[in-house]
């Protein structure tokens, strides 16, 4: 019988891909953006708003749900789709990234990380096994492995041992997963900025033949063209009739040439977090409201554009919000960027059925490169 998990592949334009991956849940449209919504909230927004922008899946987070309000209490309280309030599909990451970048790590280890609370001090042991376990009590739709990602620069020796020990825990993940028809687990390609360990990285989980495949271990201090880089080796390395996430990115600019490299799915909190500071995407560039240039500027951040946050409100409204630190401010710049981040992936996917992604790329990096006139 068909999983109910299914990856199609509708059009391809040189290596970009137009897909969707179809689940009891709902249908992702790829290539995807997915707010994130670490700890069961996309920050700053209703989410029927981010629904209404074309999302069609977020993100939670295993480190920080386990920790608050917990994964046995998100159980009893029906999953977290109940909780939230949104029927849709959810991607959960594994916690392994956030244990290594919040917590107070106090061990690292074969059998997983033992880690201290950032919310209370309290201990944690997170295994493979707990962190699928974990993703299952939240009911995700996609789940992650528990992986170590290494920051770079690193030392190949420690990006190695890095990769490896995360292949193992692959294994591990798949097999505490089992067999859960509608959902996925997918592998996450480690191996840093080494062409050779991102190759047996990205082999070794193609031969585990999982649901998908992330791409870790990047937009984590690295120049653009590194990431580029491997980019160009990983996924070819990865099978071509199954998802590719690449994790934590990115910019638009990220955006466009990683697509053109072959990724599907996106995660960043780049057009929430800097709504949250006064920072506006638009297709123009992007517009700091901080900026007292705008503090009579009568104009709208995109009068073109179908979201009320960019036709309906002054720059001088915005920056007045953003300078008064209201909540209004985080809450319209916010609304603002996901709509750019929908519209920009909805561009994308219409350019690859077109077959002229190329030029759409291009375009659209030249309306930046004007600026805001
Ligand atoms: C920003 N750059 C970046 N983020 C990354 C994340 C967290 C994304 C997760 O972190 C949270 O956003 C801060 C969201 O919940 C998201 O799911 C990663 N997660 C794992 N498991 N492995 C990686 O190699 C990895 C690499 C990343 N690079």
């Amino acid at each position: 019988m068909t999983d109910r998990f299914q990856f199609t592949l509708l059009a391809t334009d040189g290596k970009a891909r137009r897909g969707q991956i179809s689940m009891p849940r709902g249908i992702v449209r790829t290539p995807a953006f997915m707010p994130v919504g670490t700890v069961g909230t996309v920050k700053a927004m209703y989410l029927t708003q981010v629904r209404e922008l074309g999302a069609d899946i977020i993100l939670g987070n295993t480190y920080h749900l386990m920790l608050r309000p917990g994964a046995e209490r998100v159980a009893r309280l029906g999953g977290l789709h109940e909780l939230i309030r949104w029927p849709e599909p959810i991607l959960t990451d594994s916690g392994g990234f956030q244990v290594m970048s919040l917590s107070g790590l106090r061990k690292l280890d074969e059998q997983g990380v033992t880690f201290k609370s950032h919310v209370d001090g309290a201990l944690h042991h997170m295994s493979p096994e707990r962190s699928i376990e974990i993703q299952g009590l939240l009911d995700s739709d996609i789940q992650m492995q528990l992986d170590e990602c290494v920051a770079l620069p690193a030392e190949r020796s420690e990006i190695e041992r890095a990769m490896e020990l995360s292949l193992r825990w692959a294994e591990r993940c798949k097999v505490a997963f089992g067999d859960q028809p509608g959902k996925a687990m997918f592998g996450i390609v480690q191996g840093g900025d080494s062409p050779e360990l991102r190759v047996r990285s990205a082999e070794a989980l193609a031969g585990l033949d999982l649901k998908g495949y992330a791409v870790g271990g990047l937009a984590v201090g690295e120049p653009q063209e590194v990431m580029l880089d491997m980019l160009d080796i990983t996924c070819p390395a990865l099978p071509f009739d199954k998802p590719r996430y690449l994790m934590g990115v990115g910019t638009p600019d990220d955006i466009l040439k990683s697509v053109a490299r072959g990724i599907d799915m996106f995660d960043c909190v780049m057009p929430t977090r800097s709504g949250r500071h006064g920072l506006a995407f638009t297709r123009h560039g992007r517009v700091n409201l901080r900026n007292a240039r705008h503090a009579e500027d009568p104009r709208p951040l995109d009068e073109a554009s179908s979201c009320p946050a960019a036709r309906d409100y002054s720059r001088a409204y915005l920056h007045h919000l953003v300078r008064s630190n209201e909540a209004l401010g985080g809450m319209l710049l916010t609304w603002n960027n996901l709509a750019y981040y929908q519209d920009l992936m909805a561009g994308i996917r219409a350019s690859i059925e077109e077959g002229r992604f190329q030029s759409f790329m291009e375009e659209t990096q030249e309306t930046w490169a004007r600026g805001d006139i």
